[in-house]
């Protein structure tokens, strides 16, 4: 598979904050990869960099197989772009900002206008098309964002946080929107904060951590990095050191928390945890309520990397 972006031990330093701190990266044609990390990781630097809006104190950037810099018109028509500020004119309509932002790229008249109104019924913004920006939700306004920087059909679309801010039914249209571009060809890098977001929509995915590349692969793959294979949470009215003792003593079991009537237990994989806690519950004869079992998020494997919360 070709590679789409290759980041190789990217260095970038503001002053005497060390933004990227040798960052590498391989998106290969065909993806949807996500880069995944908390405000101020070091994502949008990271898309900066890519685009040549920002230099760099050290490493290389390849995009589409050339090696990239701020005068690569000829790389840049093949990326669209959504900033995580919305960029539109306000005095043009829906139709004529998205016909613009194609124009840059696509000079055919009739091939412009074919692809704008691709633009307008992927994003759903067909009954918009003459609203002026002022006249759209947040929601709508972002999806006016992005009909904006994929109208010329890229083969690279590179999304900063799409979704922040944005009401269930439009984040919904975006998720499914994303994939049906990828389903049509383009390589996409999504970078976001949500995890369940990532999860849902990316091939791969990356996840940093104050400028660096912590785990980087499937969600499967990064999900068996990590010791927790089943988190098991249960009600139970009182429980005492003791039997909090012998609990963790249970076959694969990692880690055990109870708190407020709530007990939580990290399990490494197996596939009788939950029957072996609960029967030690009854023989113990301890009275408990809702039960309830979940496999890993990447919240916890970037958990157990970091040790904090994925989750602002
Ligand atoms: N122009 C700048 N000058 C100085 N520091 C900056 C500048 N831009 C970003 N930073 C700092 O660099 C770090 C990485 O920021 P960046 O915006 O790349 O993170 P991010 O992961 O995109 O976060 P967010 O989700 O909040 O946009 C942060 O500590 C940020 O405060």
């Amino acid at each position: 598979m070709n590679s789409v972006v290759k980041i190789d031990n990217l260095v970038k330093r503001y002053k005497d904050l060390l933004a990227l701190d040798h960052f590498s990266l391989d998106i290969k044609e065909g993806e949807i990869f996500g880069l995944l990390g908390p405000n101020g990781s070091g994502k949008t630097t990271t898309i900066n960099c890519i685009l040549s809006l920002l230099s760099f104190d050290k490493g290389s950037v390849e995009v589409l197989g050339k090696e990239m810099n701020p005068q690569r018109y000829d790389i840049k028509r093949d990326i669209g772009v959504v900033f995580q500020n919305v960029a539109v004119f306000n005095e043009l309509t829906v139709y004529d900002n998205i016909n613009y932002f194609c124009g840059l790229y696509i000079k055919d008249k009739a091939k412009r206008k074919e692809y704008v109104e691709d633009a307008i019924s992927f994003t759903g913004l067909e009954e918009f098309r003459k609203f002026y920006p002022k006249k759209l939700s947040g929601g709508l306004l972002r999806r006016l964002n992005i009909a904006c920087g994929i109208a010329h059909k890229p083969k690279l679309i590179i999304m900063d946080e799409p979704t922040v801010a944005v009401d269930p039914q439009s984040r919904n249209k975006i998720l499914e929107g994303i994939k049906e571009l990828n389903e049509k060809g383009a390589t996409i890098l999504y970078t976001s904060h949500y995890m369940e977001e990532v999860e849902q929509i990316c091939t791969r995915i990356a996840i940093m951590d104050r400028g660096k590349n912590l785990a980087m692969g499937t969600k499967e793959e990064l999900k068996r990095m990590i010791k927790t294979g089943e988190t098991i949470e249960i009600e139970v009215y009182q429980l005492n050191e003791t039997q909090q003792k012998e609990i963790k003593e249970l076959p694969h079991v990692i880690d055990v928390k109870y708190d407020e009537h709530q007990l939580k237990i990290n399990c490494s994989g197996g596939k009788h945890n939950l029957v072996r806690i609960l029967d030690y519950l009854q023989e113990k004869e301890i009275a408990f309520g809702r039960v309830y079992s979940q496999l890993p998020t990447l919240n916890d494997v970037f958990l157990e990397i970091t040790g904090k919360e994925l989750r602002d």
